[in-house]
This record gives structure tokens, sequence and C-alpha cells, in this order.
């Protein structure tokens, strides 16, 4: 990659116990650009053996990163946090590269990640024990709060760099160390943190990267006994399978699985606001994203009016490669992304939907798909239940705001939802009513360090940032102090 200032953040060896390595056996697999298919690094193809090795490097790491005081661990965070941030560029450039969402974008992802260090840094000084109402004299009552263990993190090709800062970030905040294993399709962006883990200061052993064969890595993690906690983000399929197998030792789990977001339009909303924020979130990362809108759900009076605000807005979009200027919609990942988005599109058309496809030439060639709205979608078809995880904005509709809410929650899925309305007793209803482990009200921009992002029901379990974010890499540890009188 010549446009890089600096060419050593472009890593292909797995980052163990601080060193860059390649496989035991020496094997590597390759990462492609989705916009041009081409070869951008061969990348250390790692196993079993790889991942116990990690693993056991990070429990010993762990003995000296528990006990550091919090403030000595903050500044070492803060520290990477800098780094990040002073090489934001060549980040995005590598992110882009390998995962094909528009450099603007990628450098918004790259802050996005870098937040959840700083906001960690910062909550690492605020771990907090109690002390509990003794009851009796000669005995006081204590809890302190201890890291986890050994925390297994496996992350998905969206966000390549935010997915993995957003768990390493509270874990080692917490006194953990971590093993991650990235998508094959974007290690490069994980692999470049490790480096700059390494110029930060973090000592060897407390972050472990490596990718390559998903299964031997994926069993190793969760068979380990040295590995207490496993944390997921991913398909719910294997989500599932994760947590299932987490049981065998009792890890704890933390899963950000799949969505189904509703994004309901009553007809007392602004609707400029409507499109706006809907363009924003299902456009986003060519709509690749879990918290993307799956279902636009709007109210009978106003869908016409709403559809054509929205034609005009997708038309606008500007598709092709992350790095031409002006682009806002980048490549599917890979050819079965767009396959599975065609299926359900062809699917809703087949079961009576008109497909509106927006006057792009990018359509169909390669990895690239034009943005798509669908009038007239029903519940039978496969968009309803399923992810699109594509540019397509599907639009339902509805008469009352009971059967808005009905259908909003018709689905195993609860992780984002979102709806607009100038009714203020409808805004605490519906967001009351909606079953999600988050709704944007009037505003479809839900994610920042600050909140607690994660989902109900089939969607996962745990929350990431926030100050709730802490909790899923802490233990409550009881101490009674007798004897006292
Ligand atoms: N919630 C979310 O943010 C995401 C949801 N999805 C949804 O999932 C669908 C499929 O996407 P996909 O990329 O296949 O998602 P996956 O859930 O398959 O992949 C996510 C991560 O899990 C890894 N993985 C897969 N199988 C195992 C296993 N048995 N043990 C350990 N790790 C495993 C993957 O490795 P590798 O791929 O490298 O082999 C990757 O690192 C998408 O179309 C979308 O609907 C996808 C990504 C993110
Ligand atoms: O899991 C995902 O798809 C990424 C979530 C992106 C975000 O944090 O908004």
């Amino acid at each position: 990659m010549s446009m890089l200032s600096d060419q050593e953040l472009l890593k292909s060896n797995a980052y163990i116990n601080g060193e860059f390595v390649s496989a035991e056996n020496g094997t590597t697999f390759e990462v492609k650009n989705p916009s041009t298919g081409e070869i951008v690094a061969n990348v250390a193809k790692c196993g079993a053996k790889e991942t116990r090795k990690a693993i056991e490097f990070a429990k010993i790491a762990m003995t000296s990163w528990a006990k550091m005081p919090s403030k000595q661990r903050a500044s070492i965070l803060m520290a990477w946090h800098d780094q990040i941030i002073a090489n934001k560029l060549d980040l995005a450039r590598i992110l882009s590269s390998e995962q094909g969402k528009p450099v603007a974008e990628a450098e918004g992802e790259i802050l996005y990640g870098a937040s959840y260090i700083q906001w960690f840094a910062e909550e690492a000084k605020r771990i907090y024990g109690d002390i509990i109402p003794q009851q009796s004299d000669d005995a006081r009552l204590l809890c302190i709060k201890q890291p986890v263990g050994v925390v297994a993190c496996i992350t998905p090709w969206n966000f390549p760099n935010a997915m993995l800062t957003r768990k390493i970030a509270p874990a080692l905040a917490a006194g953990c160390t971590v093993v991650c294993k990235p998508a094959n399709e974007t290690p490069l962006s994980a692999l470049a943190l490790g480096e700059l883990a390494t110029r930060a200061g973090i000592p060897p052993g407390v972050i472990n990267i490596l990718a390559g064969t998903t299964a031997e890595i994926g069993h190793e993690m969760t068979s380990n006994p040295i590995v207490r906690k496993l944390t997921f983000t991913g398909s719910t399929e294997v989500g599932k399978k994760l947590t299932v197998d987490c049981a065998q030792t009792l890890k704890r789990t933390s899963m950000e699985l799949g969505g189904n977001a509703p994004f309901i339009v009553f007809e007392s909303a602004d609707l400029d606001l409507a499109v706006k924020g809907l363009i924003a979130n299902k456009f986003r990362n060519a709509g690749q994203t879990c918290v993307c809108t799956n279902r636009v759900i709007v109210q009978s009076s106003i869908v016409g009016k709403f559809t054509d605000k929205l034609k005009v807005a997708v038309a606008k979009l500007k598709v092709g490669d992350g790095f031409e200027s002006g682009v806002d919609v980048g490549p599917m990942i890979n050819q079965s992304a767009v396959n599975k988005v065609n299926e359900l599109v062809e699917n809703a058309r087949q079961l009576g939907a008109q497909v509106i496809t927006t006057d792009s030439n990018m359509d169909g060639k390669g990895n690239f798909m034009a943005p798509k709205i669908i009038t007239g979608a029903t519940k039978d078809m496969a968009l309803f239940s399923e992810e699109i995880f594509g540019p397509v904005a599907a639009i339902f509709t509805f008469d009352e705001e009971r059967e808005a809410i009905e259908l909003a929650n018709d689905s195993p899925f609860g992780l984002a939802a979102y709806f607009y309305s100038n009714d203020m007793s409808q805004m605490w209803r519906v967001g009351e009513a909606i079953e999600a482990g988050m709704v944007g009200i009037n505003d479809a921009a839900l994610s920042n360090e600050m909140i607690p992002f994660g989902g109900v029901k089939e969607s996962g379990q745990g929350r990431e940032g926030s100050k709730y974010g802490l909790d899923d890499y802490l233990e409550i540890k009881h101490l009674k102090m007798g004897g006292l009188n």
C-alpha cells in the first residue's frame, strides 16, 4: 500500500506477546480489497497452537497488568489513544482498503474507535468498591471489584477498528488481558492497533491479535479454561454457538448480535428530519451495520409524501471505490454478501413489492450495489424478518400506532429501533413499548462511547461503552473482615 505515510503500520503477522510472528507452519491467507479485488496483504494463518500460546502469554501478562495502579493503566491507555489519533489517516486508509467503506467514513470509525479508549482510560480510575452496613460489631463487610481474567474477543468485518477497541479498552481498563480474533476479511486494521499498542508502551502479552483458521481459533478460545470471558460481535447464529461452547467451562459472555431495526415514521413527524436520519442510518457502511434500519414503517397517510422525499435523497448518493472523492456508498464486503441481499430483493419483488434502483452505473459491478428503495413491502417477505445488511430501504405501512408497535416488535431481535414523531405523549408511549436495547427518537445516530450499546432478545446480552461497560469485565468479590473485637 503505497499511500501510507508510515509503512510500519501495515502488519501481516500475528501480534503475540508484543511481537509480530508468522504462523507456526508458515501458512498465510489473502486479504483482498473489496472494491478492486486486489490482494492487500498475505496474513499469517494461525490456528489452535498460536491461540493457545497467546492465551498463555495473556495469562502471564495479567499478573502485573492487573496489579498496576489504575492511574498508570489509564495513562498507558491514553498513550495508545494518542498514537491512534496521530496515525488516523493511515489507519483509515488501511481500513478502507480491506473493508471498502469511503476513507472519510473510515476516518470517522477510527475516531469513534479511539473514543472508547479515551472513555475507558477515564473510567479505569473509577472502579469503586463498596462498604456494606455491618451486621455485628466484630466484622466489617466489603465488596471489591477485580478483573474477570483473560478475555477472548471475536469481531466482525464491518467495523474492523471500533468493534475491537470497544472490547479491548474496557477489558484493559478493568485489568484484564486479551486475545483477539478479528474477521479474516479485515485483520489489518486490528494488527495496526497492535503496532500502536507497542509504541504506546502497552506491555507484551496484554493485547494479542491473530486470525486464520476460524474454527480452530474459536474452539481454543471457548474451551481453554484460562479464558474467563468471551466477548463477541457478529451474527446471531455464531453468537449462539459460541455461547453454548463457552458453557462447558462456564465462561462469562457478552454477545452483540444481529438486529432488525424498525424505523417508524408517524404522521406528526418532521419528514425532512426523518429522511435525513434514514439516509445517514440506512446507508452507513453500505447498509452493513447491525444498527442499520431494516424495516421502514410509515403511517399510510404520509407514505406517498415520505417516499417521494426519500427517492430524491437516495438519488444523490454516489456509489464507488472508497478512495474516490465524494463517494457515499462503498462496495459490499464480498460477493456472497451481494448475493444474499439480491436474494432478499428478488423475494420481495416476487411477492409483489416494487423495487426502485437509483440511477447508478455501478450497480452489479463487482461487489458494488446501488441503493434501492422497496415500496409495498409486507410481512411475508423475507426482508421483514432477516437482517438485510445492504443498501436497501424497504417501506412497510401502518394505520394506527398500535399496529406500528406490533410490527416493530414482531421480531426475535431487539437491538436498535428508531421513530419520528412530534407528539410528546406518543414519544413516551412508543419509546417505552418498543422491545430494543436502544431507541432513537427523532434521531437515528445513536452510537457514541458514552451510551450503553447492546440488545435484548436474540440480539444478545451485555452492554458496551458507557458507565455500565466496565461491569462486563469485572467480578464482584466480597471480603468479610472478622475478629475485630
Ligand atoms: N452484529 C453485527 O454487527 C454483525 C452481524 N452480521 C450478520 O451476520 C451475517 C454473516 O456475517 P459474517 O461475517 O459471516 O458473521 P459471523 O458471525 O460469521 O462473523 C463474525 C466473526 O466471528 C467469527 N466466527 C465465525 N464462526 C466462528 C466460530 N465458529 N468460532 C469463532 N469465531 C467464528 C468470524 O470469523 P471469520 O469470518 O473471519 O471466519 C468473524 O471474526 C451478516 O450478513 C449479518 O447479517 C455480520 C457481521 C456483524
Ligand atoms: O455491530 C455493528 O454492526 C457495528 C455497530 C456500529 C456502531 O457502533 O454503531
